[in-house]
């Protein structure tokens, strides 16, 4: 029987008023605690919204208020999560909400020193560091244990990168495009730069892992990587992110590390190896046909195909395939042969580009800013993203066979991270109160509402 997909939990929060709201009326706000989960209700108090009040089913398992800091959404939200991760599961967490709602507010936070306000991914990375070094570290007197001793020292590694349009942008590789593909083994492949090495090995270079010993280093390289981030002007305000940010931590150790290093050389070396079997035999076989005047080929008599030459380059190739299939077996044996389940534990944050949503006709549609084509461009792109972010939800939560992760840049790069059995997966809301965001609010509620009914969190009573 299919395994069945952990319930998709469903977060909703709301900001506070702030400066940046066109309007300082609030909507009026409602929460029902019903058997198993929370609604919401919604009311404008604005003559300009034609809809004036909304009422979600029992969708959501907590509603946070304006009052709540980071450290309580996260002490509610992620940190239960964490004996799942260090038991080799993958967590993954999105936020989503209109422009200005609260994502990155509650995903990495604006203020980075103090524990409270410290967001959801800085804080599950100062609790990762803190499970990991709780571990017993079984090091031996002996000096030849050492070494070994020494690879199998705990760390988080830390993969950051944007997705926009049809490509990923590596933000810990100045923003470099990479390519999001699926290979022949069914996996999603995201690889970035090509590198021609001198002796004429043809690197490519998967998205950059960088790996961090302590929570200070985590801390200071995420900051520099999301510094990076793109921006332009969007519906609320002009710093808006137009790009999903997607920031994955994953428990390693060196040896580890060692063995996907190797990895990446066995397959640059295979890339000229066997370039040069394929240029060899088609050389070799067209050498041995000619064309007639119709058109028609016909063996050459007078040339001998070197087959000498053809076995000697395919079995260089097939040479490198042995040593690739020997370090990608030496990077599976990491996970048979690992001493902590932790290894290969994954947080995966998700930091939604803002929903654009315009009000119509409306005293709101005043507030759509004048953007370049390009950004209309991006706009609808990342609205067919977000449907596409919901389809596969609620597939998964319905345990279709067929999961529709092709459907976008950004299904694809998750898919992974959504098959990983032994985790879970939520999602947070963003919601503003001002009443010059009621559309935009509800629609996001509504996403929301859909995804708690599909993804089997629904409490109905
Ligand atoms: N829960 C909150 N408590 C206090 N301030 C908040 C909260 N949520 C958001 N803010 C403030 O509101 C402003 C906008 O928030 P933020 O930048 O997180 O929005 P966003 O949804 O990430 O926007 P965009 O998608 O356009 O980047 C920021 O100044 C942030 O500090």
């Amino acid at each position: 029987m299919a395994e069945r997909h952990s319930l998709f939990k469903v977060y909703a929060r709301w900001r506070p008023l702030n400066a940046s709201d066109s309007s300082a009326s609030e909507l009026e706000r409602g929460v029902a605690r019903h058997e198993k989960n929370h609604s919401i209700s919604v009311s404008s108090t604005s003559s300009s919204n034609r809809l004036r009040t909304w009422k979600s089913g029992a969708s959501f398992a907590e509603v946070f208020s304006e009052c709540a800091l980071n450290s309580h959404v996260f002490g509610s939200v992620v940190a239960p999560t964490i004996p799942q991760v260090m038991n080799g599961g993958t967590c993954n967490f999105f936020a989503y909400g209109h422009s200005g709602s609260g994502k990155t507010h509650t995903i990495v936070g604006y203020n980075h020193e103090e524990e409270e306000y410290l967001g959801m991914c800085l804080a599950a990375a100062r609790d990762l560091f803190q499970a990991v070094n709780g571990i017993p570290n079984s090091m031996s007197d002996r000096p030849e244990c050492k070494e070994d001793e020494e690879k199998e020292e705990l760390g988080v590694v830390v993969r950051l990168y944007e997705v926009r349009g049809k490509c990923a942008y590596d933000l810990f590789n100045n923003g470099v495009e990479c390519h999001v593909r699926e290979g022949a083994d069914g996996q999603t492949h995201v690889r970035g730069q090509t590198e021609i090495l001198q002796d004429g090995k043809v690197r490519v270079r998967p998205i950059v892992a960088v790996p961090c010993w302590s929570f200070s280093e985590f801390r200071k390289t995420v900051l520099s990587g999301f510094n990076s981030r793109t921006t332009g002007s969007s519906s609320v305000h002009d710093e808006s992110s137009r790009a999903h940010a997607v920031l994955e931590l994953e428990v390693i150790n060196k040896a580890l590390l060692e063995a996907r290093d190797a990895v990446i050389e066995r397959e640059s070396e295979l890339v000229p190896v066997g370039k040069r079997a394929t240029d060899v035999h088609i050389a070799e076989h067209s050498k041995a046909l000619i064309r007639q005047p119709d058109g028609r080929y016909i063996q050459n008599p007078e040339y001998k195909v070197n087959q000498a030459l053809i076995d000697t380059t395919e079995a260089a190739k097939k040479e490198c395939e042995v040593r690739l299939q020997a370090a990608q077996d030496a990077v599976a044996n990491c996970f048979k042969t690992r001493r902590h389940a932790c290894l290969g534990g994954k947080f995966v944050f998700v930091d939604l580009a803002g929903a654009e949503f315009f009000d119509q006709g409306t005293a709101n549609s005043a507030l759509r800013p004048k953007q370049t084509a390009q950004e209309q461009r991006q706009g609808r792109q990342i609205n067919t993203d977000l449907f596409a972010l919901k389809e596969v939800i609620r597939a998964r939560a319905a345990n279709q066979a067929r999961i529709p992760f092709r459907a976008s840049p950004l299904t694809m790069v998750l898919r992974s991270h959504f098959l990983a059995t032994n985790g879970c997966s939520s999602i947070m809301l963003t919601l503003s109160p001002s009443d010059a965001q009621f559309v935009a609010t509800v629609n996001t509620l509504k996403y929301g509402n859909l995804i708690g009914e599909a993804g089997g969190a629904t409490g109905k009573d």
